[in-house]
């Protein structure tokens, strides 16, 4: 086990920022902390960092404490905030240079590092470009690398994803899922909740400080959790009075589309027969809410 927090709980003042948080995260999976605005995430990943210390509770990353072993816990993570400062005079190899030198990385092994994250990272082009100069996704990518300078054992990333276009976002997934391939625990915090389904292994849900729940994302719980659908046909008037007949609970969206209720992938497919063998032109049949979308409006109902 690599990461283990157990009844975590971290005030500022009167706010109590963590109430109550406890998760695993295991080597060689993705696992993503999932929940709305100030509930928590960031405070939680600030503690597993060795940079905030909790009032209760208790954490082990690696099975290191990091409030009494600070410093061997920094040596096997890996850290990326939500938002950070760079050297702005600094080129974007020298940033990872110093931070290299920082970890008394030796200089032979410290450029060809730099060199191969930079490939990593899709920065190889930037190189010697001013950090100053790069846009906020590539300020994100760069700060990906800095976090893996050091090849750590965990990785814990608050929002990576956060500014990043879509080929970036996509290229971030497959860079997460290889590190988990080699064994790494990787810990990610965001919102792009239909993302995390592709590239994380479990979810933890928290709210208010609390963890709710903790879902495996495996197949099962997609074909089972996709809970609304949405349909294209030929013959909308047609579609509505079906639904309407059949007590499907449906409402039109956008582009000429209906949407419906539908628990799992299993009555969805009955639907569509259903629907195909009554004479209703059918074009299109998608997920239009995910799985893990589903679960987490669910869990965090009534809590923000
Ligand atoms: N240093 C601090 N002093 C006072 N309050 C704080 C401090 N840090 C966080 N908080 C508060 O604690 C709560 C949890 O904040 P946190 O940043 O951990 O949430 P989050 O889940 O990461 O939010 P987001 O998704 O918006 O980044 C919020 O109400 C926040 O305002």
């Amino acid at each position: 086990m690599s990461i283990e927090v157990q009844g975590v709980r971290r005030a500022f003042g009167d706010v109590l920022a963590v109430e109550s948080i406890s998760l695993r995260a295991e080597p060689g999976e993705v696992t993503a902390l999932i929940g709305p605005n100030g509930s928590g995430k960031t405070t939680l990943l600030l503690m597993l960092a060795t940079l905030l210390v909790p009032d209760q509770g208790q954490i082990r990353v690696d099975g290191l404490d990091p409030v009494t072993q600070p410093t061997q816990v920094r040596a096997r993570i890996g850290w990326m905030p939500d938002g950070f400062g760079t050297w702005d005079a600094l080129t974007v190899r020298e940033v990872l240079l110093t931070i290299a030198a920082a970890y008394r990385i030796a200089p032979d092994r410290a450029r060809t590092r730099t060199d191969e994250l930079l490939h990593t990272v899709h920065l190889e082009d930037l190189a010697d470009r001013r950090a100053r100069v790069l846009s906020r996704g590539q300020k994100q990518r760069l700060g990906l690398a800095r976090a893996l300078i050091n090849d750590p054992t965990v990785l814990l990333l608050d929002e990576p994803a956060s500014g990043l276009d879509p080929r970036s976002r996509i290229e971030l997934r497959d860079v997460l899922r290889g590190l988990a391939a080699q064994g790494k625990t990787v810990l990610v915090s965001s919102h792009i909740l239909t993302e995390l389904q592709e590239v994380a292994d479990r979810a933890v849900i928290v709210a208010r400080g609390r963890s709710l729940e903790t879902q495996s994302l495996d197949g099962d719980f997609v074909a089972m959790g996709t809970a609304s659908w949405r349909i294209d046909s030929l013959d909308p008037d047609r579609l509505t009075g079906w639904l309407v007949d059949h007590h499907v609970p449906a409402r039109k969206v956008g582009g000429g589309q209906t949407e419906v209720e539908v628990a799992g992938e299993e009555n969805a497919a009955r639907l569509l027969a259903d629907l195909v063998r009554d004479g209703i032109r059918v074009i299109g049949f998608t997920p239009s809410q995910g799985a893990l979308e589903s679960a987490y409006l669910a869990a965090t109902e009534d809590r923000q």
